[in-house]
């Protein structure tokens, strides 16, 4: 079953568990998140669906610390995410902006390196503490998941646009965190590379990760484990696939008539004009 707006309180606080507790965030001035419970797990991809201007992109940004609440409360593991010491707190939560830029110019193996923390961007990769063995390890792991390897010694800006999603994926992985959060990251793929982020996404929660990804797309939405559907800032359903994409549910939210069908074992949305 669904369960609706107040009646949504997270499970009791685990390791593993990433947890917005009645959150009330502004951007700018606007209060783009009003009382969010929800609660992502490690092995898990969730999927934060909802019309634009929900507050999908805000509560990411919340969840990850980059902006203070208003009221309520995030938490890592059961304690404050403000009470984590910054660096463990960029280690542990890795984020894939929206239209993240890559360095123009870098090579695919110095971007992913980005990823541990180690150094910056400067015209050149400019080291900020000693790179170890298990930095370089961390980085061809990253490339191997992401199959990028083979791209390794090649420049950014010579690859596709599906190509550098993939580098940026392979970033954030590098920094073996255990949450990866992604802001719409199938924007402007073609339909084969949506797909092919979704199935990486899929296969590193599978592996333990767990994976909180703002999709507009519900047909690629319907292949995480669970979904948040926001609303004006609000929950307006949360749980299955199955419990969230009914046709009363984005009506509410899209207000759209659409038909939910299941083709091969997976949902399908098929709005009606
Ligand atoms: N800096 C700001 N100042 C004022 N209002 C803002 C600011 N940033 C966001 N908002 C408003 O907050 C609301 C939520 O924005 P948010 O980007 O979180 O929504 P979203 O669900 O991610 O939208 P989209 O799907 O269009 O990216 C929107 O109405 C937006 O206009």
């Amino acid at each position: 079953m669904s369960r609706e707006l107040s009646a949504v309180s997270p499970q009791p606080s685990a390791v593993g568990t990433l947890e917005a507790h009645a959150l009330y965030v502004r951007a700018g001035s606007f209060p783009a998140v009003q009382g969010v419970s929800a609660a992502f797990r490690t092995g898990q991809f969730a999927a934060v669906i909802g019309p634009n201007g929900a507050g999908k992109s805000t509560l990411l940004r919340a969840l990850l610390g980059l902006s203070v609440p208003e009221a309520g409360e995030v938490r890592l593991s059961g304690r404050p995410l403000r009470a984590w010491p910054r660096s463990e707190r960029a280690r542990t939560l890795a984020y894939l902006a929206q239209g993240e830029a890559l360095p123009p110019d870098a090579r695919v193996r110095d971007v992913v390196a980005l990823g541990r923390g180690a150094g910056e961007w400067k015209w050149g990769l400019i080291p900020t503490r000693p790179w170890t063995q298990a930095d370089e390890d961390a980085v061809t792991d990253a490339l191997t998941r992401t199959d990028t390897l083979r791209f390794g010694e090649r420049r950014v800006t010579d690859l596709s646009g599906g190509e550098r999603q993939r580098v940026s994926l392979a970033r954030a992985l590098a920094a073996q965190p255990r949450f990866l959060l992604l802001d719409e990251p199938t924007n402007h793929l073609d339909l084969a590379y949506q797909l092919d982020v979704i199935r990486h996404v899929r296969c590193e929660a599978a592996g333990g990760l767990g994976v909180v990804a703002v999709l507009h797309d519900l047909n690629l939405a319907a292949r995480a484990d669970r979904l948040l559907l926001l609303h004006q800032g609000r929950v307006l359903a949360q749980g299955t696939p199955e419990e969230v994409l009914t046709p009363a549910h984005l009506h509410a939210a899209y207000g759209l008539r659409a038909r939910v069908l299941r083709d091969t074992g997976r949902l399908l949305v098929i709005p009606e004009d």
